[in-house]
Order: structure tokens, then C-alpha cells, then sequence
């Protein structure tokens, strides 16, 4: 039976009561005696005991009233005692029908709404009582219940009037814990539910028979009549989210646990002392700052229900841009005052800075003057009243430059909320899971997924690891979109894990897409290994001695001061971005990279802003590596006067702090470190490389040995020699074989340009590679003509295979295409010629259906597997290797008969000038 009053109550009352499911308790305040309520015990088992408030720990026990019973027994939370008392026998009489007014709401919402929830509502039993204010979510459950506290020993304290002569009292009936119904909207990352309220009134009750306590009180069932008419003016019942549910709260948010502790130890002595003196003194206004979807609405709710404050928020975007905003503002704080006590929350308070396009910063700067005084009068008028409410300011904003000083005044304290590091984000990501019923998923294992940046060295083991390491840098908010794009993602997940790549990319799709707004790319998991990086062994060396080594061995260089930033500078094309993603990879650690001009905006203020959340997100991140590509952009010398404003030089000053405030957070938060690419190190302002700063100036040059090169950037070809017109495999380059004095290498490096840079000789090797390509394609179109088949299915054929995991035996058995390998194979087609392979292919393609090859070749399997699978594996395997491209001396040959240098000889040589100038490493 599901009643409108659902009551959350202490065990420890219901021993004292000894009381039993289907009882019914008395509810008195101690002060008013002659307005007792009636309530019902439904279930024990379901009552939810809620955290006293940290002053009365260990003392009384609490008990939750609905909102609207407690404005019938004029009890104020935190103020109040109650009595309680029980009796069996009592029951409300039958509403037949019901007339309801709605109350007036801030919020116009359309009426549909309105009667869908209170639809939604009457769909179970519900007990109601003539004159009553009750509220009702749009996803229709209940109404909000208040906390106030019971004297320890009620059946002593207090004397009970008569049951018997209480024929006019009102009936209230607790109702179980519902949980929450399909529709609710709790959220599952946070469990809080941020939902519409609507609120009526009880105009008028038909009862089908007269109660035997008088007709005020009487239960509603489905087959009652409702109508709903015209609107009242009466107050709504207040909104906190798990009182709505009558639940406990929901744990709360692990990064918001010390925020929340502070905000406790702060408001808690000034609820207290208002409760016991009836005044306030210094009430301390806090403004909260981070980064949306961080958790700065969770906060004060989270807080209003530990005190068992009224929460009334205020979206400041519905108050930007309007004329009548400092009325609204007054007319908010009477409301305040009505729900005593009560916080009001401005939240989004930077919108007031952007009232519209067209309003100047004067006009903007006049308006927030215009409401911090309205604001500050309505609360001293509100303060000053004889009934002494309680109502404590607070506002939410995502940066503090946003708002103005004025508004920024209006508050005494800040307080920073961080965004959730990787430790929470795994503690949410769990409870999301097991919140939309898939507990075991976050444990499952994703042994395979790669590439995941990790601090401590290790790999992630589980999606909810995977998951957590992914979404580095992101709020909760978009935490659990990924999670709900996952779980959409792969619907059937609940019974098997996707691929782990599969499932890596959905993450990272997922991922960018959230990111797709911010100016910084965040690669979260860079790929290039110091294997693709070739030569630039110095400043390899320089960078592991920087960077590397107090980042991987963290606990040696505990305490010292360790270098914060290393400036790469260089002709273009020499391997500066490559060699920075090379680092994050190597340490394991993610990677931020930006390019100079992307932070710079036309907006007054907006560079240095960029800046400073670009850092911030560093520092979010950390441990990370910072890299600024193009720094010369964005840190040109101060003082020149080249553009209008000098955003340039307040962006280099911006620069310059944030710089300065590196080591001592790379010592506390496990590193940020800073690399700065630049071709042009004379044109950057020279207090970036002071020391202490960007101090380390490595050069990547144009190197005269271009084999390291040449061998970083082909390791994935398939590298062959020619004998006797035809390309051959080869384990060696050809230019390592063939390096004799008189050899193939020697002649190439003397064709070679000495200033060839990286990026030339990765265009040689694309080259060389597309020329390879070709003669391939062109011998294919050979194979298929002489085999007669379409060159489209041989080129499918051959994807087909390539997809295949060339690993095992076994696997590979399963394919069609290998089992028709090893059909040929057992017909004696395949063998390890060129034209063999052909043969199995012909053999392949020209067969009618693949049903009939798969048929055929299981036989051939039941036969062959079981005595050398690996070997006919391996046989299969390199037949097919026959099929991919080689690529030879010559097709290099070709590629740098057409290769321009992109850096002239007198551009190098400019470049060596500032080597000498500016290097400060080992040569
Ligand atoms: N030492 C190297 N080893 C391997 N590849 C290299 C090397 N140097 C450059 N390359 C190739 O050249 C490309 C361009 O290099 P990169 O972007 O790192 O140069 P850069 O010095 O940052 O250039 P710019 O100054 O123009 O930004 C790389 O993607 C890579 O393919």
C-alpha cells in the first residue's frame, strides 16, 4: 500500500514503541498539543535511519517528516521535538471525490505536465487531508519529507491526550521505502534527482462515509474522482531531492567529501546557534568554483540535507538579460525567508555577465552592482525581521573571472571544487553500473586494452579501471555520458564484453566528442614509442634526464626541486611534436598538446583565460606533459606594441605565472611538465627561459645519418631486395645488407641532400611506399585476369585476411578463408611458390559457394588440424605474406629522384647560428 505521507524513522523509536507493521503512531509537537496527526507503519524493514546533524551525533534520533504534515503540526526542522505514540485500529475514511487547486510555481510549465504528474501520482492509494499542500515530481512518487529531531524518550516526556477523544485529528499514513520506480530520475551516478515539482492544494473532500475521527483526513484510491480547478496562491512544499524519495542521502560524491566537510564545520555552528538563540550573526555567504558538471549543485543539496536546510535555487540565467533582475532577486529572498531555514543558491552566477552580445562592460559592471545591493538589502531587511529567519546565501560559478567584483563581494568565502581524479572516477563509474544493474561490469577484465596512460606503470584491468584512466581531465557530468554511450554503445554487453579495442574506442570517441568544445587536445594516450623517433639521440637523452626520470622514478627525486619545462627549437619537420608525444608515451602519462595561436581570442580577456584553464586542466591531469607547439605565437617579446590592446604581453605575463607556480605542484600532484617548440627561440620573450622556467634549450637539428631516420619511419614496411627482378623479404633493411663501401646505402646517402629533415624523409619513405603500392596493385590486376575473377574479390579476399588475427593456428581455422587455405593446402595447391599462392587464391575465388568450401575444408581440418595445426598455420600465413607490398631499394630510389628539401641550405644554416646562440645542452 502506497500512502501520500511516507515517514523515515529510526529503529531505535520504533523499540521504544515496540511497534508492528500496520500500526498506527501519533505524531505531536511537543508545543502545540492541540494538533496531533495520525501516522501508519507500513514497513519496518524499509525505514531508512538518516545521519543526525554532526552536532547531535550519538544524542537524538531523527526522525523525516513529510513537508506537509509538518506544516500541519507547525513544526520547524531542526527546531521542533515531537511526540510519539501508537495505536492499533485506526484507518482514514474513503475520499470519493477530490477538488484540487494547483499553487502558483516560478516556473510556467505546461499544463499537460502538471496533470501527467499528478496522474502519475494518484496511481497508488494515497491519504490526504482537507487544506493540505502537497507536492508531486514529474516522475510522480511523493512528496518532500523535512527532518526534525524527537525528544530520546517521547512516552516519558511528554503527556498524550485521549485516543479516544481525539475524534477530530488528522490521519497520516507512513507508507514503505518505495525505491525508486522505472521512470525515476535519480540520477545513478550521484543519486541525487533533479526533478520538476508541482504542488497542489486540497480544496475539498467527499468522503464515502463519516471518518470515526472526523472527516478532515481521508485515503484516496484509484477509483476516487479528482478534478483538478483554477489555481491558488497557497506556498509549495520546498524540494530536497532524497527526502523526495524518502531516502537517506545518497553518498556523496568522493571529491566533493572535504568540500562538503568544510562547508559542515562552517554552517553547521550558525544553524545550531540560530536553533537555540533564534538569531544569526555572521552569516557566511560561500560561493563555490569549478568546473561544470563537477558537483557544485550535488554540494548544497548534499549539505542542505545534512542540516535539514530548505534548498531554494535560483538559475541566474533565467535572471541575465532581464530588466526586472534586482526585483526578482528581492522577490527571491522573501521566498528564502518563508522556507527559514533555508539557503538560496544563485547558481550560474557568471551568467549575469553575459547579459547579451551588445552590453558593454560598463553596463554589465553597473548591473551586477544593481544586484549585489539589492541582494545585500533584501537579506538585512529579511535579517532584521522580528521572526528571525534563517537564510544563508550561496552561489555556484565555473570561473571566478567571470563575475564581476561587485557580485564576487557579495560573498565571504570560496571554495574550489576540483575535478574528480582518477580514484573517483572509478568509485562513480562503479556506482553507475551497479545503480543501472550491471554490478559486475566495472570488474569485468579488458585484459588487452593498450595504451592506457597510467601513472604508477600499470596496466588497467578493468572496464571500470579502463574507464577511469580514460576519462582523465573530464567532470562527473561527462563521466556519465560516456558511461551511458558505452553501456548504448554495446547493448549485448550484458552478457559479454566487446572487443577491448572496440570498446577503447568507444571511449575515446566518446571522449573527444565531449572535448570537441575545448581549445586544448587532450590526447589522452599518445602512441608514438621511442622506437618511431629516429636519431635525436642527444636530445632524447636530455629529455629522459629532465622529464623522464623524475617523472617514472618520482620517489628518488622526492623533495628536490626538479626541472618544470625543456624548450625544443629547430628547423620545422625535425621531430620537435613527435619527440614531445614520444616522452608522454614513454612515461606513461598523458599528453596535452596546443598549438599557440589556438589560445588566442579576439575577446578581451579571453587569451589569458585560455591560459590559465589550459594549465589548469594540466594540473587536473597531472601527471602530464604539457606541450605548446608554436610558442613563438603565442610568447612573442613583451614591449614590442604589435597589437592593439597588449593582450600579447598580458598573455606572456599569464604565461610566465602559471610557469612559476609548476614545480611546486609538480611536487604535490605528481608532475606537469612543459615542453615549448619553436623554430624561432629569438623572437620569445626571454623571461621564458630564464632559469627555472622553460630553462632547457635542446636542438634538433638536420643530421647527416639518415639510416636511424630512415629506419624509425620504415619499420612497418614490408623491406625486400631485389634478385633477379623480383623483390624478395629480407629481416634487414637492404640498406643495413648492402651498407659495404661500395653498397646500395653508400650510393643513396650520396644522392641523398645532407639538409633532408625528418618530415623530408618521412615523404621519402610515403613515396617510396606509394610507388611500391602501385607496382602491387598493378600485379594483383594481373593475378586476377589470369585467375578470372573480379580484381574487387581478390581485394576482399586479402582485407579479409589482413583482419584476421595472425597470431594462432586455431583462430585462423575458424575463418573461412583459412579453411580453404587449408583445403588447398591438402589438395596440394599451396605451396610457398608465388605462383601457388596464386593458384590457392584461384582456387578460393572460383569456388561457388563458401558454404561448400567451409564443408569441404572441415574434412580436410578433422584430418590436419589435429596433427600439425601450427605448422599448417604458419605454412598458410606466409603464403599470404607473398601478397603484401615490398618495398624495395628502387622504389626509394624513384621517390628521391623527385624529393625538394623543404629547408634550404641557407635556412640551415641561419638555424645553426641560433643553435649556437641559444643551446644551452650538450651539443
Ligand atoms: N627524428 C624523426 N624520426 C622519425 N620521424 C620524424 C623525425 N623527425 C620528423 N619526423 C617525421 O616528420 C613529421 C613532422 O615532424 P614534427 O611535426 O615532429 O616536426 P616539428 O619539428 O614539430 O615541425 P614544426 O616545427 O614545423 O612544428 C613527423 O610526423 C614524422 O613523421
Amino acid at each position: 500500500m502506497h500512502l501520500v505521507h511516507r515517514l523515515s524513522i529510526g529503529e531505535e523509536i520504533l523499540e521504544i514503541f515496540g511497534a508492528k507493521l500496520g500500526d498506527w503512531l501519533l505524531i505531536l509537537p511537543a508545543l502545540a498539543l492541540d494538533s496531533p496527526c495520525w501516522v501508519k507503519l507500513v514497513d519496518s524493514k524499509e525505514v531508512v535511519a538518516l545521519t543526525p546533524p554532526p552536532w547531535q551525533r550519538k544524542e537524538l534520533p531523527l526522525i523525516h517528516l513529510p513537508a506537509g504534515l509538518l506544516e500541519l503540526l507547525g513544526a520547524t526542522v531542526g527546531r521542533s521535538e515531537i511526540s510519539l505514540a501508537w495505536q492499533e485500529g485506526l484507518r482514514p475514511p474513503e475520499g470519493r471525490r477530490l477538488l484540487l487547486s494547483s499553487v502558483a510555481t516560478s516556473s510556467s510549465s505546461s499544463s499537460s505536465y502538471r496533470e501527467a504528474a499528478l496522474k502519475s501520482f494518484f496511481h497508488v492509494p494515497r491519504t490526504l487531508r482537507l487544506g493540505e499542500v502537497f507536492s508531486v515530481p514529474l516522475h510522480g512518487l511523493s512528496e518532500p519529507l523535512r527532518a526534525i529531531e524527537v525528544a530520546q524518550n517521547p512516552m516519558e516526556s511528554r503527556v498524550f491526550p485521549d485516543f479516544e477523544a481525539m475524534e477530530e485529528e488528522e490521519v497520516y499514513q507512513i507508507a514503505p521505502h518505495l525505491g525508486f520506480h522505472e521512470g525515476s530520475a535519480v540520477d545513478p551516478l550521484h543519486g541525487f534527482a533533479f526533478c520538476q515539482l508541482f504542488s497542489f492544494k486540497v480544496e475539498m473532500v467527499e468522503g464515502a462515509s463519516e471518518s470515526r475521527h472526523g472527516n478532515q483526513s481521508f485515503q484516496i484510491n484509484q477509483s476516487a474522482e479528482i478534478i483538478l480547478k483554477g489555481s491558488c496562491n497557497a506556498r509549495g512544499v520546498p524540494y530536497i531531492s532524497s527526502h523526495l524519495f524518502c531516502e537517506s542521502p545518497p553518498p556523496i560524491l568522493p571529491s566533493l567529501r572535504q568540500p562538503m566537510e568544510r562547508l559542515l564545520g562552517i554552517l553547521a555552528p550558525v544553524v545550531r546557534s540560530w536553533q537555540l538563540h533564534g538569531c544569526q550573526e555572521a552569516a557566511p555567504s560561500v560561493l563555490s568554483i569549478g568546473p561544470r558538471g563537477c558537483g557544485k549543485r550535488i554540494l548544497w543539496h548534499s549539505v542542505c540535507e545534512r542540516l535539514g536546510l530548505h534548498l531554494l535555487e535560483v538559475n541566474c540565467s533565467e535572471l541575465a538579460g532581464g530588466a526586472g533582475a534586482e526585483a526578482r532577486v528581492q522577490e527571491l529572498t522573501q521566498d528564502a525567508s518563508k522556507l527559514s531555514p533555508c539557503v538560496l543558491c544563485f547558481r550560474r552566477l557568471h551568467a549575469l555577465s553575459k547579459a547579451g552580445p551588445s552590453t558593454s562592460p560598463a553596463a554589465t559592471l553597473l548591473q551586477h552592482r544593481r544586484v549585489e545591493e539589492s541582494l545585500n538589502a533584501a537579506l538585512q531587511a529579511v535579517r532584521s525581521r522580528s521572526a528571525h529567519p534563517l537564510v544563508l546565501l550561496a552561489g555556484s560559478c565555473e570561473d571566478l573571472e567571470e563575475i564581476g567584483g561587485p557580485l564576487r563581494q557579495v560573498f565571504r568565502l570560496e571554495m574550489e571544487l576540483p575535478r574528480p581524479s582518477e580514484a573517483h572516477r572509478l568509485a562513480v563509474i562503479s556506482r553507475f553500473f551497479s545503480a543501472t544493474g550491471r554490478d559486475g561490469h566495472s570488474k569485468r577484465h579488458v585484459k588487452d586494452v593498450k595504451d592506457v596512460p597510467n601513472g604508477d606503470g600499470h596496466e588497467a584491468h578493468s572496464l571500470g579501471e579502463t574507464m577511469a584512466k580514460l576519462t582523465a581531465g573530464l567532470s562527473y557530468s561527462d563521466v556519465r555520458s560516456v558511461c551511458t554511450e558505452v553501456l548504448m554503445s554495446f547493448p549485448s554487453c550484458a552478457l559479454e564484453l566487446p572487443a577491448p579495442s572496440d570498446l577503447q574506442d568507444a571511449i575515446e570517441q566518446s571522449v573527444k566528442r565531449l572535448q570537441g568544445g575545448s581549445k586544448v587536445a587532450v590526447t589522452l594516450a599518445s602512441k608514438v614509442q621511442w622506437a618511431d623517433v629516429g636519431g635525436l639521440q642527444d636530445a632524447k637523452d636530455e629529455i629522459i634526464n629532465c622529464i623522464t626520470l623524475p617523472l617514472s622514478q618520482g620517489d628518488m627525486f622526492a623533495g628536490q626541486k626538479v626541472r618544470s619545462g625543456v624548450l625544443l627549437f629547430g628547423p620545422p619537420g625535425t621531430g620537435k611534436t613527435l619527440l614531445a608525444k614520444a616522452v608522454a608515451t614513454e612515461c606513461k602519462v598523458h599528453f596535452l598538446s596546443v598549438k599557440g595561436p589556438e589560445l588566442l581570442s579576439m575577446y578581451i580577456g579571453e587569451s589569458e583565460k585560455n591560459v590559465r584553464s589550459l594549465f589548469q586542466n594540466a594540473r587536473d591531469l597531472a601527471p602530464c606533459v604539457l606541450f605548446f607547439d608554436e610558442l613563438d605565437s603565442l610568447a612573442p617579446a613583451r614591449g614590442r606594441g604589435s597589437d592593439s590592446g597588449g593582450v600579447m604581453d598580458r598573455v606572456v605575463s599569464q604565461l610566465v605565472t602559471e610557469l612559476d607556480t609548476m614545480p611546486a605542484t609538480a611536487a604535490r600532484r605528481g608532475g606537469v611538465f612543459m615542453v615549448g617548440a619553436t623554430n624561432r627561440p629569438d623572437l620569445l620573450d626571454r623571461s621564458l627561459l630564464r632559469p627555472g622556467r622553460l630553462d632547457r634549450m635542446v636542438y634538433l637539428g638536420v643530421a647527416s645519418d639518415k639510416r636511424p631516420l630512415l629506419k624509425a619511419i620504415s619499420r612497418k614496411f614490408v623491406l625486400a631486395s631485389e634478385r633477379e627482378g623480383l623483390l624478395e623479404c629480407v629481416a634487414e633493411p637492404w640498406w643495413e645488407t648492402l651498407s659495404s663501401p661500395k653498397g646500395a646505402l653508400m650510393i643513396f646517402e650520396e644522392q641523398c641532400p645532407t639538409n633532408l629533415t625528418g618530415a623530408d624523409v618521412s615523404v621519402l619513405c610515403a613515396d617510396a611506399y606509394a610507388i611500391a603500392q602501385r607496382e602491387h596493385i598493378a600485379q594483383l590486376h594481373e593475378l586476377a585476369e589470369g585467375l578470372k575473377v573480379q580484381i574487387s574479390s581478390l581485394l576482399l579476399f586479402l582485407d579479409a585476411w589482413e583482419a584476421k588475427p595472425k597470431t594462432s593456428g586455431l583462430v585462423l581455422y575458424g575463418s573461412q578463408q583459412c579453411e580453404a587455405f587449408v583445403l588447398a593446402h591438402h589438395t596440394g595447391t599451396l605451396d610457398r611458390s608465388f605462383r601457388d599462392v596464386s593458384a590457392a587464391v584461384g582456387l578460393l575465388l572460383s569456388q561457388d559457394s563458401a558454404a561448400d568450401i567451409a564443408q569441404r575444408a572441415s574434412f580436410a581440418l578433422a584430418e590436419r588440424t589435429l596433427t600439425c595445426p601450427d605448422r599448417l598455420a604458419r605454412s598458410c600465413f606466409s603464403m599470404l605474406e607473398a601478397l603484401q607490398v615490398r618495398v624495395g631499394q628502387r622504389h626509394f630510389q624513384e621517390a628521391l629522384s623527385n624529393l625538394q628539401p623543404s629547408v634550404p641550405m641557407e635556412d640551415l644554416h641561419r638555424y645553426e647560428k641560433l643553435r649556437g646562440e641559444y643551446q644551452n645542452t650538450k651539443a
